[in-house]
């Protein structure tokens, strides 16, 4: 829309009209959300083009948006915990683990294996978080897999560089909940940096396959914030003609969205895997929008974000197909493959697998009905058959087909509480 309205118009695409032309489409937002806590921004104010951006975490995701940046002629650093990576990089503009067949931007430079230091993460106008929420390591002494809060870890030493005033723009791209204390990243950036950094955090989610993003095929997510203005920043920092922005004030919703797509993409993936045809998966992709509705609503969530970009729309494409790594990990199950095999060979992060367990004790808390959350939790942790969990779903009395809780807010309204926003309802 906005290619069309710049060519008609002759407006440069990166103009401050097309930007406001941009936001206008952008706030026709496709789901009437709750409104906009804060509207002033809490970050620098951001340079009208060629922003300094440090992408933190560069896997699939972290390496294609740093590309997607780096693409519109911002100054990007890419941060690799790896000093391989960082080095090959820098020389050869390829990440050769994660899309090794793709040469990057020579606006990227790749830093690391520590974190920059506090001169530099001050000098940065966007600090954006494509870190996994956890990552699973093998444990040689353990001689087991086990799961390191990877969010958690960052945002603390972070924390210490971090300006309390005008820091940058914080962007979040995971889509996970923290095993252990089932929270979502905006806890953790409350426990790390303090309720006023978390209330100007931006979440960007939403059907986006990395691998697609830098082929520049159309894209569109969410981007939700407590805060209007930050995530109209972080709306214009990544518009393109080929990827647009829809911009929201439910952050929780948004990471509910995200986290549990991932668990309904293993159903779906096992549903394919066991030889089940399309029937199956259309079933499994709309009863999972309404145990995620549910979920959503109960914990406290505008039920309208489900139908958006990151609920339905990430849904249907994670559930669809086999370049989802948590559908993979399903279809893999379905075939009758054992889970430690699938995780050690899968080569990148699948986050549904630890958020089942989170999404099991949040299911159970809120005495919510998932009974595909529940059957998937079952496959992965308490080696049920995956066809004993089919059959469980299909043995299912007849039930309603849609029986949404009241809003009855527990979770949320805790956590809205912790970031001291209470008062502005
Ligand atoms: N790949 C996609 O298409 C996609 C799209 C949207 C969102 N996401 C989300 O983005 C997040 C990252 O996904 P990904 O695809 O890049 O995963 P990935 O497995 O490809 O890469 C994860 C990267 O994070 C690094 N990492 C792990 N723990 C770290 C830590 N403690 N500190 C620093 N780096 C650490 C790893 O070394 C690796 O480079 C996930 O939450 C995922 O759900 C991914
Ligand atoms: O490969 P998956 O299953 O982690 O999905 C990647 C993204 O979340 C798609 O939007």
């Amino acid at each position: 829309m906005l290619a069309l309205l710049t060519r008609v118009h002759r407006i440069h695409p990166r103009s401050t009209l097309a930007r406001q032309a941009f936001r206008a489409f952008s706030n026709a937002s496709p789901v009437s959300t709750p409104p906009f806590r804060f509207t002033m921004p809490f970050s620098k104010p951001q340079p009208e083009s060629n922003s300094k951006v440090l992408v933190l975490g560069a896997g699939n995701f972290g390496s294609c948006l740093a590309e997607h940046l780096g693409d519109s002629s911002h100054q990007v650093f890419l941060w690799s915990r790896d000093a391989e990576v960082v080095e090959h990089f820098n020389l050869h503009h390829k990440n050769a683990k994660y899309l090794p067949d793709h040469e990057f931007s020579k606006n990227i430079t790749a830093v690391g294996p520590d974190l920059p230091n506090g001169g530099f993460i001050n000098d940065m106008d966007v600090l954006l978080f494509a870190i996994p929420t956890q990552f699973l390591r093998y444990r040689i002494y353990i001689a087991r897999l086990r799961y390191l809060n990877a969010n958690r870890e960052t945002l603390t030493i972070l924390n210490r560089s971090l300006p309390k005033k005008n820091f940058p723009l914080l962007i979040f791209v995971n889509k996970g909940i923290e095993i252990g204390t089932d929270a979502l990243t905006l806890e953790i950036i409350v426990d790390t940096c303090g309720a006023e950094v978390a209330r100007a955090a931006t979440f960007i989610s939403g059907p986006s396959f990395a691998k697609e993003i830098v082929r520049r095929r159309p894209t569109s997510v969410s981007v939700a914030s407590f805060t209007e203005a930050e995530a109209n920043k972080t709306c214009d920092l990544f518009h393109q003609p080929h990827f647009r922005c829809y911009t929201g004030s439910d952050p929780i919703g948004i990471e509910l969205a995200g986290a549990l797509k991932n668990v309904y993409a293993i159903a779906a993936g096992m549903s394919d895997g066991l030889g089940f045809e399309n029937n199956t998966r259309a079933m499994i992709i709309t009863r999972g929008l309404a145990e995620m509705t549910c979920i959503g609503t109960a914990y406290g969530a505008h039920p309208l974000t489900f139908l958006g970009l990151a609920g339905v729309g990430d849904l249907f494409l994670t559930c669809s197909s086999s370049s989802s790594r948590n559908y993979t990990v399903g279809y893999r199950l379905g075939q009758g493959e054992g889970l430690q095999n699938i995780i050690a060979t899968l080569g990148s992060v699948a986050e549904g697998v630890s958020t089942a367990k989170g999404v099991k004790r949040i299911i159970e808390k809120l005495a919510v009905k998932a009974p595909i959350a529940n059957q998937v939790y079952e496959v992965l942790y308490n080696d049920k058959a995956t066809k004993a969990a089919m059959r469980e779903l299909m043995d299912l009395p007849p039930s309603k087909e849609l029986d949404l809780p009241p809003k009855a807010g527990g979770p949320a309204k805790q956590l809205i509480e912790k970031l001291g926003l209470s008062k502005a309802e």
